[in-house]
């Protein structure tokens, strides 16, 4: 038992040494971070980064430690040496709407560099521990003049709700931004918003669900009408806190999203059916046979499923969902044919 302990005695030394020289590294790469800002340099260097993921997977195997440990320790070591370089953004964000995309972009940008970030919505003060547990401060009743940014991480149909009336009449000179997935009524009520009460609109769409931060985020950008200066703006707070930001004008995303959403949200509806349909007339209990690819694609049904309304707006919205379900409907016919 002694040896046991002496030997875990000298592994808890060994880790010591391994945080202490993380620090140690942070440290350095904080200097870096003023050096690059001071010269007006990208803090951001990707040929560095391969060559040092290069160099770590060589140094581990000739230390006789596997090379893709070596890899993707220094793979995480620069996902968070990054944010040690990033000085804290003080633009004060207010996200209204603390669902679950309200949540997920209000707690991923507290997480990453802004120290300002507040949530509203109707009934924020049941939702307070939390807001408060993502790191973001609720707050009843804003005014939108304490603010510099504004994300309506709301329905579309909030545009119509006193609340948010009530936020956007004193949001002259702020930048406001919706992150509707469907670009069409509440859209264009926010751009009369925009010119009547003056505040800067800029419409995004988050490319991922509430889940799915830790992945790509990528965020589409309508470039209508919005001049560079202000796209610039827009993108700028999006690519601070790490998301990648997709130009796209209204057009480019209405057809774009007849693909992505609409026709993938009928395939899955037509799929669900039919493996219900099938079930029956065959009499089978396939799901004790199914594989893990099967149970993927159920798993994405699934989800999709409990969102009725969702698919029902994004469909019953968008201008060229009557092609997609005429693709489909070819789709099927032509496998008909060919089978
Ligand atoms: C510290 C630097 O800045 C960033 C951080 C790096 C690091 O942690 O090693 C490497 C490249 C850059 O993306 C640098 O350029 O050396």
């Amino acid at each position: 038992m002694d040896d046991l302990n002496s030997y875990r005695k000298q592994i808890d030394e060994a880790d010591e040494g391994i945080i202490k020289l993380i620090k140690k590294r942070f440290d350095i790469v904080k200097a870096v971070g003023e050096f690059k800002r001071a010269q007006g340099m990208p803090l951001k260097d990707n040929s560095r980064e391969d060559a040092l993921k290069i160099k770590w997977k060589q140094m581990a195997e000739e230390n006789g430690v596997d090379g893709n440990l070596g890899l993707s320790v220094i793979t995480d070591i620069l996902r968070f040496s990054k944010e040690q370089e990033m000085p804290k953004n003080e633009n004060r964000l207010l996200v209204i709407g603390y669902g679950g995309m309200g949540l997920s972009i209000a707690s991923y940008f507290h997480k990453h560099n802004f120290s300002n970030v507040y949530v509203t919505g109707r009934h924020v003060d049941k939702m307070e521990s939390g807001i408060a547990d993502a790191g973001c401060i609720p707050i009843k009743d804003p005014s939108a003049k304490d603010f510099d940014t504004i994300i309506m991480a709301t329905p579309p149909e909030s545009v119509n709700s006193d609340i948010v009336e009530g936020i956007l009449q004193d949001a002259e000179g702020k930048l406001v931004m919706d992150i509707f997935s469907v670009k069409t009524d509440a859209y264009k009520k926010l751009l009369d918003y925009s010119k009547k009460l003056n505040f800067k609109y800029v419409s995004v769409h988050p490319l991922f669900g509430p889940n799915q931060l830790e992945d790509i985020k990528k965020i589409a950008v309508i470039t209508d009408g919005v001049d560079e200066k202000l796209l610039a703006d827009a993108e700028g707070i999006w690519s601070y806190a790490g998301f990648t930001t997709i130009r796209t004008t209204l057009d480019e995303h209405e057809k774009a999203m007849a693909i992505v959403q609409v026709l993938r949200m009928l395939d899955f509806v037509a799929l669900k059916n039919s493996i219900g349909d099938l079930k029956g007339s065959l009499n089978v209990d396939y799901s004790k046979l199914a594989t893990v690819s099967f149970e993927k694609v159920e798993e994405l049904i699934d989800n999709l499923s409990d969102d009725n309304d969702l698919i029902h707006e994004i469909v019953s919205s968008n201008r060229y969902s009557k092609q997609a379900i005429e693709a489909l409907a070819k789709g099927i016919e032509s496998i008909k044919s060919e089978v």
